[in-house]
């Protein structure tokens, strides 16, 4: 159980662990490149384990030095071979539909599964695609779902128009497309995160961007490279949260990843009055990289939706907890994939917020929430979702009383220190 108590004023300047989604992303692309790839400041959180113990019972040889360090031994796609037990990736929507590329264009059979939140999420949009390049795929629910079976083999390029804005469905469909006949190009109707096209590149591959369309031309070879893993900015949101909700304070958090794709929630706080300063320092394999100081004042109500969606999908379950303490309404719209998340993260953020006398009402593709409210010390639950943990552990620093959560094991998914940082600032 994580207690959290009413936070005092604080000026702290911190670090978070590395980036979930391009950790994830350079194990996987060190696994079907030629040669090393030295990976450091990699995320030590339990889905990026699973995404290495997937690799090596793939038969890739993965040494690690420390927490944070990993050499990738990759022997290009010949490299992998068929595994001899199913592969598991726990709670890690990334791993399982990214694994699913790799493995419809390897030529053996592999079953895949994880926990019970991914056997609920959604797998028809990137299985459905994948067979239309001719992947032999099959599963529960006729291949919607996990358990999924592939029997991977010579795929065809394809020109795809994705439904949803999903940087999963995207790097899946890329990843495949490397091992297939011909280009393959995804379409999607908002810009989804870029961290796949940028490593692609880093490794070497060439790439054709434009258009709102990204293709790739199948058959050619990775070259492992060396990749420094940003701090991970979704991570990084929840302190930024922390200073806006207890006056006075400001969080400067250092050699955080400042993607474009991925800085919405920086966009939106600063329209909500924040003060946000962002001064890039470097680029490490592609990505650019920065210091972020975020300092509270009055906050008010904002309305959020479109193309900014996709650029801060993740951190909107804080962005509610921010709201309850802004004047006037905030309005979430175009928000629906929230539904297909570790939990249904419309609902748990209105259940949970809701506990601590918040006004939330929930809407068929997001939230309203009216503020400012006073927030009362309550018995929480993560819904065993590693972001509603934190954004209600987060919640507790501006509350009357204590807030105590339950299932907070699940944090360490993707913050692992989360709730030693949280407690400097108590
Ligand atoms: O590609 C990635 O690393 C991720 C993409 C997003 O999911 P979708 O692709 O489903 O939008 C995001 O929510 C997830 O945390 C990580
Ligand atoms: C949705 C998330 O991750 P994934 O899809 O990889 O489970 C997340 O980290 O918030």
């Amino acid at each position: 159980m994580l207690r959290v108590g009413r936070g005092k004023a604080f000026n702290k300047v911190l670090r978070v662990p590395g980036d979930k989604s391009i950790s994830h992303r350079a194990v996987m692309l060190g696994a079907i490149a030629d040669g090393t790839t030295r990976i450091e400041n990699f995320l030590p959180g339990d889905d990026c384990h699973h995404t290495i113990e997937c690799f090596q019972r793939l038969g890739v040889k993965i040494e690690r030095e420390g927490a944070t360090t990993l050499t990738v031994h990759g022997k290009g796609w010949k490299g992998l071979r068929e595994p001899d037990q199913c592969l598991d990736v726990g709670n890690s929507g990334t791993t399982i539909r990214l694994l699913l590329g790799i493995l419809a264009g390897s030529p053996f059979f592999s079953t895949v599964y994880g926990d019970a939140s991914i056997a609920r999420r959604p797998m028809a949009r990137v299985v459905e695609p994948l067979r239309r390049m001719g992947a032999r795929i099959d599963g529960r629910a006729g291949g919607r779902f996990a358990p999924l079976a592939v029997r991977g083999g010579e795929l065809k390029g394809i020109e795809y128009h994705s439904p949803v804005a999903s940087a999963q469905v995207k790097s899946c469909l890329l990843l495949a497309g490397l091992r297939a006949e011909g280009w393959t190009k995804v379409k999607e109707p908002h810009p989804s995160r870029d961290h796949t096209e940028r490593m692609l590149k880093a490794f070497g591959a060439e790439l054709s961007l434009g258009e709102g369309a990204v293709s790739v031309r199948g058959g050619q070879s990775l070259a492992g490279c060396h990749v420094r893993v940003p701090g991970d900015i979704s991570s990084a949101a929840f302190l930024f949260a922390a200073a806006l909700l207890v006056p006075g304070s400001r969080v400067t958090v250092r050699d955080v990843g400042i993607n474009p794709t991925r800085t919405g929630i920086l966009d939106v706080f600063r329209s909500m009055g924040a003060e946000v300063t962002v001064t890039p320092t470097d680029q490490w394999c592609g990505e650019p990289v920065g210091d972020v100081t975020v300092a509270g004042g009055p906050l008010r109500g904002v309305e959020v939706g479109g193309d900014l969606i996709p650029r801060l999908i993740d951190e909107i379950p804080v962005l509610a907890v921010v709201a309850t303490q802004a004047e006037g309404r905030t309005v979430i719209r175009d928000a629906a994939e929230l539904k297909v998340k570790e939990s249904n993260r419309i609902a748990t953020v209105a259940e949970e917020l809701r506990k601590m006398g918040a006004q939330v009402d929930e809407t068929s593709d997001g939230l309203i929430i009216e503020g400012p409210t006073s927030l009362q010390g309550a018995l929480l639950d993560s819904h065993g979702d590693h972001r509603i943990g934190m954004a209600m552990a987060v919640a507790g620093l501006a509350s009357e009383g204590e807030v105590r959560v339950k299932g907070a094991e699940a944090i360490s998914v993707s913050f692992p220190n989360f709730a030693e940082i949280l407690k400097e600032l108590e």
